[in-house]
């Protein structure tokens, strides 16, 4: 048998309409922006992968067009003419010609295994050794900006259970109206949501040692990166001091700096995250290092459309702890669909397919229309 190589990868922006602006405390999203990749083998085999970002650059180091214009630039070039299968080669041949581009990376890592899942009829869990589970309980971000619609946006997804986790985007406000806007959604939730925040690394030190003793005081379960992910030692002082487990997120932004956080100390929870680690294959690389280390799971998500989140999900369900559950809703952020058949949500769960590949199919005419040109 001779093996099938890659002969070509597309690069397409695709911009969507969100159900409402997401306010994050760096950026407030008023629709999201998906690159979806699409590999292209010798075989007839096509497989597809997403890498996406929040705000351009607000987020991280990479943008939609910058991660486009590095793949077809560097990234498609080095790939062609490998063994498709190869997914080892094809990723030690990426890290060799490009440093970082986690981003980049993690949309062809999940390229090349939903093509390799579909060559040999196996989902991408069944490739990465096979799934413990065949749901991930996923939360919600409350992030519209208003107290109250906030909490009528919980008392629904409670009622209609999709969610009974919510995340809420802080930081871009003064540090007591946050405050006061996190304790009134708890006290109105009660014992019947897990509320959580996430300050995407607005706050000082000097602030945040006395928020996150008022957070955890008043029932909030976690608190996601509340300083600069340069302030190391501060992060392990945190983690010392709040009543409140600490989430690192921006944090990592690599396998190693996974392993830093563990030397240092500096968070007891992790979020793990395909793109910023290079994949689905690197990211369970960080979730070794903390279950190594006795640092609990979280899978998160960049806000991805459906095939990003299927990619994580994939990796997710082969996790043996999910301590903290996942954020994989992306898709429902969204209003439009560019796959056939979108994600299925039910009893507070996504429900990953077991059919070969991500198990997704992308419709041809949603993706023209939504394209970017
Ligand atoms: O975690 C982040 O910082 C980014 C993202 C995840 C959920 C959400 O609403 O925003
Ligand atoms: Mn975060």
């Amino acid at each position: 048998m001779t093996h099938a190589v890659i002969e070509r990868v597309e690069t397409l922006i695709v911009d969507l309409p969100t159900i409402r602006p997401h306010k994050l405390a760096m950026h407030t999203l008023q629709q999201q922006t998906l690159v979806i990749i699409r590999v292209r083998c010798s075989d007839g085999v096509e497989g597809i992968g997403e890498s996406t970002t929040i705000g351009g650059l607000a987020y991280g180091y990479e943008s939609p067009e910058s991660i486009k214009q590095n793949i077809d630039a560097h990234l498609a070039p080095a790939l062609k003419g490998m063994e498709a299968g190869n997914i080892n080669a094809a990723m030690l041949k990426l890290d060799k010609i490009a440093k970082g581009n986690t981003f980049a990376k993690s949309g062809l890592e999940s390229a090349l295994l939903d093509a390799q899942g579909k060559r040999l009829g196996l989902a991408v869990s069944e490739l990465l050794g096979g799934r413990v589970r065949d749901s991930l309980e996923v939360a919600w971000t409350l992030a519209s900006g208003d107290t109250a619609r906030d909490i009528a946006e919980a008392e629904q997804m409670l009622d209609i259970r999709r969610h009974r986790i919510f995340k809420l985007k802080i930081g871009a406000n003064p540090v007591d109206q946050d405050l006061t806007h996190v304790i009134a959604i708890k006290k109105a939730l009660g014992d019947r949501a897990s509320v959580r925040v996430d300050v995407n690394q607005y706050w000082n030190e000097s602030q945040a040692l006395r928020a996150c003793r008022i957070l955890g005081d008043n029932g909030v379960d976690l608190i996601e990166q509340p300083i600069a992910r340069t302030n190391r030692s501060g992060q392990v002082r945190l983690n010392q001091s709040s009543p409140a487990p600490i989430m690192a997120d921006e944090s990592i932004e690599s396998v190693e700096d996974a392993l830093s956080l563990v030397i240092d100390g500096a968070a007891s929870v992790f979020a793990l995250k395909i793109a910023k680690n290079g994949g689905p294959r690197a990211v369970l690389r960080t979730a070794q290092i903390a279950e190594a280390a006795g640092v609990a799971l979280y899978g998160g998500t960049m806000l991805e459309g459906a095939i990003g989140t299927l990619a994580s999900a994939h990796a997710f369900i082969t996790l043996n702890q999910l301590t903290w559950a996942t954020e994989l809703f992306g898709p429902l952020l969204l209003t439009e669909e560019i796959v056939t058949e979108p994600p299925v949500y039910r009893d507070f769960q996504l429900h990953v397919p077991r059919t070969p590949g991500l198990g997704l199919a992308l419709d041809e005419e949603r993706l023209r229309r939504f394209a970017r040109r």
